[in-house]
């Protein structure tokens, strides 16, 4: 028999396929299983054209077996099969698509879409194969052909025996090697998980002989091994279904069978657009997060499809890292894949189904927000964070799409409300939107800084996340209000009634202010009395832009840099605490400086700021009590 060469460039083609254009050597099954759907679907079209056609859909079937022992894995199938120049024009010469050609020479509808375009999916049979032989009879011919090649060597073609049209492929497994098992692609999980990844949603049923065990008949306990005929494919992907069809249970089996997660998802987007581009999606908005959301190793992605055909287990472009919470699948027949099917070559398509999927899961969240507040709620503690993530990161230019999704702890509701919330009662002298930032709520409600805002009747969100400030000032202001701490140095707030006498008692105490500030020398950048404070002796404060909280944030950073807020000690003058230390300033120098170590550690306390020497702090406090 006559052996002939693959065409130059073909050979060069082949090796390269077989070394580098596939990453994972299991998409060979998907590859072969492709071309045997459309080759199914091809009689498909022929019978819409053909009236002596009838195109019964239990004839057609796609078939698997694994034979252990003389390394055989084959695929069948029933679909048009391949003349002998079929064969040759095929699988001779390496990136020529016959299925390319079928689709150009006819109409395809239905959504019945045929998969194959480069040429190149069946060379794949090599990364797992020695020897493939490919045995086909063509639809509407009474010869059969067996095709055989071992790889670059090249390929013979002989005339051959075969019942029923259509292609058998069959596959010589490799002998295993030190880095790689080969045995495992005869086996039949394997076999079984691989089409399940890849092909579950293939429109014909891919049937394979599986093993179960089975009580011998007439025993009570004794079994026997029993081989039946398996469907593996569920065929009808759930996002091609109707959606008025499909149960919430539908949706959450749905979840937990692809394992998106332990919890059921608080809301489904199930989406069937037919404009620009043809994309049906899945999405899922979880209740939990996973337990590694917020670290380096969690991958946001969508599973993609395209025509029934998974192509990518995690597509991250699906998805902006603020909404990297969302799980789900996307199928597309719109969209241009490369040869290895594993990169998209243009991303005009995906970046439009992004952008769509993008403002779906946005107007969802807000419908839940209005409609379903305490689920919106459960929501926003597991994910609220990554959402603050969203408006701070790339330069605040998402804040526009998050910022009414945000919410915040509210001194006057005591639960958690919008900025949108905040802004509508806000009474009309009252200039800022006001925050607070600490450890807690509980926290932040004894900080001695929120007396003069809370006694002004305003209302207060209470910063928790160490993201919360560093968002605000991504977002500067919400609705023309802008934010303002009530820690900083101009609180914004006019105190008419006390204002000539502060300024007087400042004048009074000026000298013994720069002393307490000579004192604590470079720890504050300046001592003075306190508009804010009510029934507390001291507070700290900040001027510019870094706050305490900040600096507390960035110096738990690793590579901190040392940033530090420029801190103000604020003091109660009217407090007895001030009248003591007055008496001290004037009587006993020693004293006085004491004082002045006690209270601006104890304002460092107040904050959750570390003090510089604890031992020293306690030896001071036992030094006035004696
Ligand atoms: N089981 C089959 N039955 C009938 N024709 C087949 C079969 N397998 C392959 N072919 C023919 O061989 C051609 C080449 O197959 P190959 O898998 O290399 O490329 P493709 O499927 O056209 O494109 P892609 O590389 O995108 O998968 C197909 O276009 C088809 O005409």
């Amino acid at each position: 028999m006559e052996k002939k060469q693959f065409k130059a460039e073909s050979k060069r083609l082949l090796e390269l396929m077989i070394n580098s254009i596939y990453t994972h050597r299991e998409i060979f099954l998907r590859e072969l299983i492709s071309n045997s759907s459309d080759a199914i679907d091809k009689i498909y079209y022929k019978a819409l054209t053909d009236d002596s056609l009838t195109f019964n859909k239990d004839d057609y079937y796609i078939k698997i077996a694994s034979d252990k022992e003389n390394r055989l894995l084959k695929i069948y199938d029933t679909g048009i099969g391949m003349t002998k120049e079929e064969l040759e024009n095929n699988l001779g010469v390496i990136a020529s698509s016959g299925s390319l050609k079928f689709k150009e020479e006819n109409e395809i509808k239905d959504g019945h879409d045929i998969i194959g375009q480069f040429g190149v999916g069946f060379y794949s049979a090599f990364l797992v194969a020695d020897t493939v032989t490919v045995i086909s009879k063509a639809f509407g011919s009474d010869k059969a052909y067996k095709w055989e090649s071992k790889g670059v060597d090249g390929y013979t073609i002989e005339e051959c025996e075969k019942n029923y049209v259509g292609t058998e492929i069959i596959l010589k497994i490799k002998e295993n090697t030190e880095d790689e098992n080969f045995d495992k692609y005869l086996e039949e999980y394997m076999l079984r998980s691989i089409i399940k990844k890849y092909s579950d949603f293939i429109r014909y049923p891919i049937k394979m002989d599986v093993t179960t065990k089975k009580l011998k008949e007439g025993s009570k306990e004794e079994y026997e091994d029993y081989i039946e005929e398996e469907t593996i494919n569920s065929m009808v992907p759930i996002w091609k279904k109707n959606k008025q069809e499909l149960t919430k249970e539908d949706y959450e089996n749905f979840y937990a069978e692809k394992h998106y997660g332990f919890d059921k998802p608080i809301k489904h987007i199930h989406l069937s657009v037919d404009g620009m581009i043809r994309y049906n999606a899945i999405l899922f908005i979880p209740e939990k997060t996973p337990f590694d959301f917020y670290t380096k190793e969690y991958e946001k992605g969508l599973e993609l499809y395209s025509s029934g055909v998974m192509i990518m287990e995690k597509c991250s472009d699906l998805l902006p890292d603020y909404f990297g919470f969302v799980k789900g699948i996307v199928d597309s027949e719109d969209l241009s894949l490369n040869i290895s099917r594993e990169i998209l070559q243009h991303d005009r398509q995906l970046k439009l189904i992004a952008k769509n999927i993008k403002n779906k899961i946005k107007n969802e969240l807000k419908n839940i927000l209005k409609n379903e507040r305490e689920k919106y709620e459960e929501f926003y503690k597991s994910f609220g964070r990554q959402l603050k993530y969203g408006v701070y990161s790339d330069f605040g230019s998402n804040k526009e799409v998050l910022q009414d999704l945000l919410m915040f702890y509210s001194s006057k509701e005591k639960k958690m409300v919008t900025l949108d919330e905040y802004v509508s009662r806000m009474p009309e002298d009252q200039k800022y939107i006001y925050y607070a930032a600490g450890e807690s709520i509980e926290r932040i409600e004894k900080l001695p800084q929120t007396e003069l805002v809370l006694d002004k009747g305003y209302e207060i969100l209470y910063f928790t996340d160490d993201i919360d400030e560093f968002a605000i000032r991504m977002l500067m202001n919400y609705k023309g209000k802008e934010f303002k701490s009530v820690s900083s140095g101009d609180i914004g707030i006019d105190i008419d009634e006390n204002e000539n006498s502060s300024s007087v008692d400042e004048q009074e105490n000026k000298e013994l202010f720069e002393y307490m500030k000579e004192t604590l020398s470079d720890k504050v950048k300046v001592v003075r009395a306190s508009k804010r404070l009510k029934n507390h002796p001291v507070c700290l404060s900040n001027e510019g832009d870094i706050t305490i909280e900040m600096e507390k944030i960035l110096n738990s950073m690793p590579n901190s840099q040392g940033i530090k807020a420029d801190k103000v000690l604020e003091i109660n003058i009217n407090h007895d605490v001030f009248k003591s230390l007055k008496n001290a300033y004037e009587n006993d120098k020693e004293k006085f400086k004491l004082y002045t170590d006690l209270l601006y550690n104890q304002a460092l306390l107040i904050e959750g700021l570390t003090i510089s020497d604890p031992v020293e702090f306690t030896n001071n406090i036992c030094k006035i009590m004696k």
